[in-house]
């Protein structure tokens, strides 16, 4: 077992490399996967596969156990069972070589949170093993690309909830990983940052990444996925290439259906604005 602290062995200035014989094993394979909390069942034997360059959203309602299962995915949650690969590494057994591969975004990110934004990269880079060169021009860039550049002096602990996903996505880029898991990233990020991001995202699969990302916004999951799965009670309601599981409606409309809200009727809520 190797641990599993940020930490990493990699070499001095060296990015995350796909292990030799992983070019045809799917990014991210999830077997069997399992979560309780006490007698609740979160996570219920889930099975996913997402393909190496895949886009993949990951929707459900809330409770539904998408962050608990995207914690188990990256390595932050132990599973009650089940198993979970990076590029064929379990992410359990093999933690520091899984993680050169991952970038993540956890949902309720906890940073250090007295540092500059720059301070952050830097450390987290340093501890990530890259060399201080390619740590500051990296840093350069994110912060620039994020729009961070401007609070340049300003804490971590001041920012305000989108500047912390963007900082987060800024983090989970800067050893540039093969695949990147981001719950909610787009939660609390305004349009213009939003659009930023969307084109950060799609440049990383163009370049041969791929993306997990959770929303609970449909039409950005449609512009930006081409796989999803849909989550419900803990378990895959669907799965499988957006058109197919959208099957001619919007995705909005498939998920409404899949995951059978009943609309609450007229005499629910009536003593509201009586
Ligand atoms: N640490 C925990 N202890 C106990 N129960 C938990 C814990 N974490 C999650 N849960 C429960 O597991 C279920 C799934 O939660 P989870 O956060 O994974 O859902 P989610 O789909 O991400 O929801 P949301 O869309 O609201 O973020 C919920 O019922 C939640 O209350």
């Amino acid at each position: 077992m190797e641990g599993n602290h940020m930490t990493s062995s990699m070499p001095q200035g060296r990015s995350a490399h796909l292990p030799e014989g992983s070019e045809s094993m799917p990014a991210l394979s999830i077997a069997g996967l399992h979560k309780v909390f006490g007698d609740m069942v979160a996570v219920n034997h889930i099975d996913l596969t997402v393909p190496q360059g895949s886009f993949f959203g990951v929707v459900g309602p809330n409770g539904a156990g998408k962050t608990t299962l995207l914690s188990m995915s990256v390595g932050l949650l132990r599973p009650t069972a089940g198993q979970v690969k990076v590029f064929g590494i379990d992410v359990w057994a093999k933690a520091i070589r899984a993680k050169t591969l991952l970038g993540v975004l956890p949902d309720g990110l906890a940073l250090p949170e007295r540092l500059t934004g720059r301070e952050l990269l830097t450390f987290l880079g340093r501890l990530r093993g890259l060399d201080p060169t390619t740590v500051a021009q990296r840093s350069e860039e994110l912060l620039a690309v994020t729009g961070l550049t401007k609070a340049e002096r300003t804490l971590v602990i001041d920012y305000s909830t989108g500047m912390r996903k963007k900082i987060g996505l800024a983090t989970a880029l800067l050893h540039n990983p093969k695949l990147l898991v981001l719950d909610e990233p787009f939660e609390a990020v305004d349009p213009v940052s939003a659009s930023t991001l969307k084109t950060i995202l799609q440049r990383f699969v163009a370049a041969g990444g791929t993306v997990v990302l959770s929303s609970h916004v449909m039409a950005l999951v449609e512009q930006l996925c081409d796989s999803v799965a849909v989550i419900a009670n803990g378990s895959v309601a669907a799965f499988g290439p957006l058109d197919q599981v959208r099957a001619g409606r919007s995705l909005e409309e498939t998920f409404m259906q899949l995951v059978g809200v009943e609309v609450s009727g007229e005499e629910q809520l009536s003593w509201l604005a009586s």
